[in-house]
């Protein structure tokens, strides 16, 4: 996406809110401001000794997102996407705003025909229940919450998605038949579609009739209007890494063996594609962390870096060194702690359950904005994991002083040596990744760490036992 489409946006609608509108109009400029910083910074990349507190001034942004909750998780009696609607219209009836923030590009006129080239993007709004686009107000000097950030967000196209790119897993059976049937099934409801060369390959293997599926090429990234993937997390994270800016509404069917962020099951796909292209969907804003890694010897590397997104989180390690390592840790600028263990993993909610669990973290909400800040086996009896806000510019350095260098991966690749000298900044990317939900964000989030990580279970402690104490 170049920065002249994100000015070329369609004016927003006018709605009877008007005040608020204005309000959102305005965030919505800041947001694609700051959109067209990043995306330059990611273009041209930054001088080498930029330091953190000119990147947070480049990736600041505001939010402005608030909107309605469950009160139950049956994660059993799983509702399909149908019950969305009744949800949505309760959204309204209660009379909460809607606000278009996001859309972009022309309106599709090509439904019902297959063009060969590529129609731009499908236009749609993101509604959020919301008494007001202000999270507090301080009336007569009185400060009180009207709004949340992180409530569930839904997304209403203005015209069916038309082009749709689908990424699966390699080497799995089961993805090829269902990615065979889902590719048969888009063709017949008209739609363009688009594929990695393998998977290309695998179809025409199959049958010559496949011939109408595209090759997937990254220039083509602003033009597809739905992603979906057949796989696991691993797949969520490999799609979500072919975006390196704004990422098209992501459906995710589960063959893997965890699936924590993959909630769609293969058994009904017709009906649940059906529901995803025709009706509002519910989705979850899951925060990506950009990182860029800055000094001596990635001055002389890495010339061209541009900004590495990440949806789970950027890890620093101490590779095959048997040193601990030593990583100073920079937050706005400032000096905070050095890291003395086996590393450190900068994680965003979505990646919480994930690598920093592991590593003694809290697992988060995946639409709570913050980033995580957990140590890999520190030595020191004190280093509890941390969050921090979303605003904030992490800095990691490997210290002249260190004995040996570490090295970074982002979501688990792409693992790169940061010599002695070198630092590691890392701040919230302006583009989340929308995953459509099944059930709701909550509830999905609900559902997969108790089905995926069996979270708090234990035998119920029977009835009978000794006397209750008397008072
Ligand atoms: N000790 C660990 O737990 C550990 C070690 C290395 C990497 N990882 C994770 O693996 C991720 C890469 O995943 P992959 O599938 O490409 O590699 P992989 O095939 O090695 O799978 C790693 C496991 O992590 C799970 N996972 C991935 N993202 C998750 C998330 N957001 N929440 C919960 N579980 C999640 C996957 O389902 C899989 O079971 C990395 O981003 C990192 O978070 C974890
Ligand atoms: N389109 C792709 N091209 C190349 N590699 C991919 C692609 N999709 C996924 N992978 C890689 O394949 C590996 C396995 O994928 P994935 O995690 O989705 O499956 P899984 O391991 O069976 O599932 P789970 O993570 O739920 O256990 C991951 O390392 C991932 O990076």
């Amino acid at each position: 996406m170049s920065s002249s489409k994100i000015n070329s946006a369609e004016p927003l609608q006018q709605n009877p809110a008007q005040d608020n509108d204005d309000r959102l109009r305005e965030s919505t400029d800041a947001l694609r401001t700051i959109a067209e910083a990043s995306k330059q910074a990611a273009e041209e990349k930054d001088p080498p000794q930029a330091d953190a507190a000119e990147w947070k001034g480049k990736f600041e942004q505001p939010d402005k997102i608030s909107g309605g909750k469950h009160d139950v998780v049956h994660c059993e009696s799983a509702q399909n996407l149908d019950d969305q609607n009744d949800s949505n219209n309760q959204t309204n009836e209660h009379g909460m705003g809607s606000n278009e923030v996001l859309s972009r590009g022309e309106s599709d006129s090509a439904h019902g025909a297959i063009q060969n080239q590529m129609t731009e993007k499908v236009l749609f709004e993101l509604t959020w229940s919301s008494k007001g686009n202000d999270i507090v107000s301080c009336e007569m000097g009185n400060i009180k919450t009207v709004g949340r950030t992180s409530e569930q967000i839904t997304l209403t196209w203005k015209s069916e998605p038309q082009t749709v790119l689908i990424i699966t897993k390699p080497n799995s059976t089961h993805v090829r038949d269902l990615c065979e049937d889902i590719v048969s099934w888009l063709y017949m409801h008209k739609k363009k579609i688009y594929v990695e060369p393998r998977v290309q390959e695998e179809l025409l293997n199959i049958s010559s009739y496949f011939e109408f599926v595209k090759i997937w090429q990254d220039d083509l990234q602003e033009k597809v209007d739905l992603l979906i993937t057949l796989g696991g997390d691993g797949t969520v994270l490999w799609a979500a890494s072919m975006f390196q800016g704004p990422v098209p509404p992501l459906v995710s069917f589960s063959l893997g063996s965890l699936g924590f962020m993959t909630p769609f099951r293969r058994d009904g796909y017709k009906k649940q594609l059906e529901s995803i292209i025709k009706r509002p969907i519910r989705i979850t804003l899951r925060h990506r962390l950009q990182c860029q890694i800055v000094g001596d010897s990635a001055e002389e590397e890495n010339a061209t870096a541009k900004a590495i997104f990440v949806l789970n989180e950027v890890t620093i390690d101490r590779g095959q060194s048997p040193y601990l390592t030593n990583l100073k840790c920079y937050c706005d600028g400032e000096y905070v702690t050095s890291v003395q263990g086996d590393g450190l993993i900068l994680s965003t909610t979505s990646g919480s359950t994930a690598y920093s669990v592991a590593a003694g973290g809290s697992m988060v909400h995946p639409q709570v904005p913050g980033i995580l800040l957990t140590p890999i086996c520190p030595h020191s009896l004190s280093f509890r994991p941390l969050m921090l806000p979303e605003h904030v510019t992490i800095g990691v350095e490997v210290p002249a002083s260190s004995r040996s260098s570490a090295w970074v991966s982002f979501d688990g690749k792409g693992r790169k040596e940061l010599k002695t000298g070198d630092k590691l900044i890392c701040s919230m990317a302006p583009w989340p990744v929308p995953t459509v939900c099944l059930n709701g964000s909550t509830r999905d989030f609900l559902c997969s760490i108790l089905e995926g990580l069996n979270w708090n279970q234990r035998k119920t402690q029977s009835s009978d036992g000794p006397p209750q104490p008397q008072p």
